[in-house]
């Protein structure tokens, strides 16, 4: 039986300002979600955002109030075994909050995951892989200090795929800069662009054009989410491949997407799935359709990173990696031993549940009083 829910709101800073075309990060904010049983065993859940409201339509204190105050009362004293029967109830009755839905079902499989012994990976089905490649993301704002960056990154065998944030500036300046960190970082290095909705489906027709021409291989989310028919046009004028990402929000915009493979690729992520049932789900349909699957963050710390990967190792065909970089943006570690990323890939846990265990003193230190 569930016997409590905790959220807790964390604020940690990042190691270097984060620039994206809606926000500029300088934290990023955690909420953590603790569920403790009656037979002792507790899992833990996460959901992060960006940049408050300026990415999407729940803020880390929107997450937290909601759970508290609507959420959590659902649950309290049901069956903590069967997350299915829990969460559908949540589903049917709770509109929206696909972030604060999906800490809740991380927290759940996390807590059934353990009771049964066996790595959450397990309990969705089954490993594909053990580990992950993981892309970082340059978001400097400066282009020197980017390709510094990059290259620090390659020499530590961290990463070897590298996501630049673009859209805020001149679409010309944007080509500039990622054309000369392309070059600078040569043919062995993938080097992709995520545009955050920024480009209205001009800006975009010119600006892929050049970034294609000049060797980048994949355009993320380059126009609002809501112009579905203007990314599927993009996405059959250019060889390279397009993304959606913000466009997504679960299995039902999966599906319109896949009905006339309107992107190229699918940023799948567990947040804006609503859960990790649900971003499997994003992903059979992508893989029934034929679109390719990459594996998405919201920037999440340690806990929403280990509960992506778990989901991303079950999938079939992951031709452009994975993103779940988060926890190395972050000055402070909140886990007893870390996520370990290595020879550019993150190791999937193997211990059972997520496969990770809290620090409490840090997490007494670091949460929001
Ligand atoms: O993809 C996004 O839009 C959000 C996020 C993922 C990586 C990153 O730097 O920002
Ligand atoms: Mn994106």
């Amino acid at each position: 039986m569930i016997r409590s829910i905790e959220t807790i709101l964390v604020d940690v800073p990042t190691i270097r300002p984060h620039k994206l075309s809606v926000a500029t990060m300088n934290t990023q904010t955690l909420v953590l979600v603790r569920v403790q049983c009656e037979d002792g065993i507790e899992g833990w859940g996460e959901a992060t955002t960006i940049g408050g409201l300026n990415y999407g339509d729940e803020s880390p204190e929107s997450v937290k109030v909601n759970i508290d105050t609507h959420i959590a009362p659902l649950l309290i004293g049901q069956e903590a075994r069967n997350v299915a029967a829990t969460m559908a109830r949540v589903r049917k009755v709770i509109q929206g909050n696909r972030f604060a839905k999906c800490a809740l079902e991380t927290a759940l499989l996390d807590a059934q995951a353990r009771r049964l012994g066996i790595p959450l990976s397990e309990l969705l089905g089954g490993r594909l892989r053990d580990a992950l490649p993981v892309a970082w993301t340059l978001a400097s704002g400066d282009t020197a200090r980017d390709i510094a960056e990059a290259e620090s990154m390659l020499e530590q065998r961290r990463h070897r795929i590298f996501k630049l944030k673009i859209g805020l500036r001149p679409v010309a300046d944007d080509v500039k800069h990622v054309l000369a960190i392309k070059k600078a970082l040569g043919d062995a290095v993938s080097v992709r662009v995520d545009v955050n909705q920024a480009w209205s489906e001009l800006d975009a027709v010119n600006g892929i054009a050049a970034l294609q021409d000049g060797g980048v291989d994949l355009i993320e989310q380059p126009v609002r989410a809501e112009n579905r028919a203007g990314l599927a046009r993009l996405a059959r004028q250019f060889a390279v491949p397009v993304m959606a990402d913000e466009a997504l929000h679960g299995p039902l915009s999966a599906f319109e997407f896949a009905k006339d493979a309107d992107a190229d690729v699918f940023a799948v992520k567990i947040a804006q799935s609503g859960g990790l049932i649900p971003a499997k789900q994003v992903a059979d349909i992508a893989q029934l359709a034929g679109i390719g699957l990459y594996g998405g963050t919201m920037l999440e710390g340690a806990v929403g990173t280990a509960a992506s990967a778990h989901v991303f190792a079950t999938f079939g065909e992951l031709a452009f990696g994975t993103e779940l970089f988060g926890p190395l943006l972050l000055t402070e570690e909140i886990l007893v031993e870390p996520l370990q990323y290595r020879d550019f890939m993150l190791q999937v846990p193997t211990k059972p549940g997520l496969g990770i265990d809290i620090d409490r003193d840090k997490l007494a230190t670091l949460r929001r009083k």
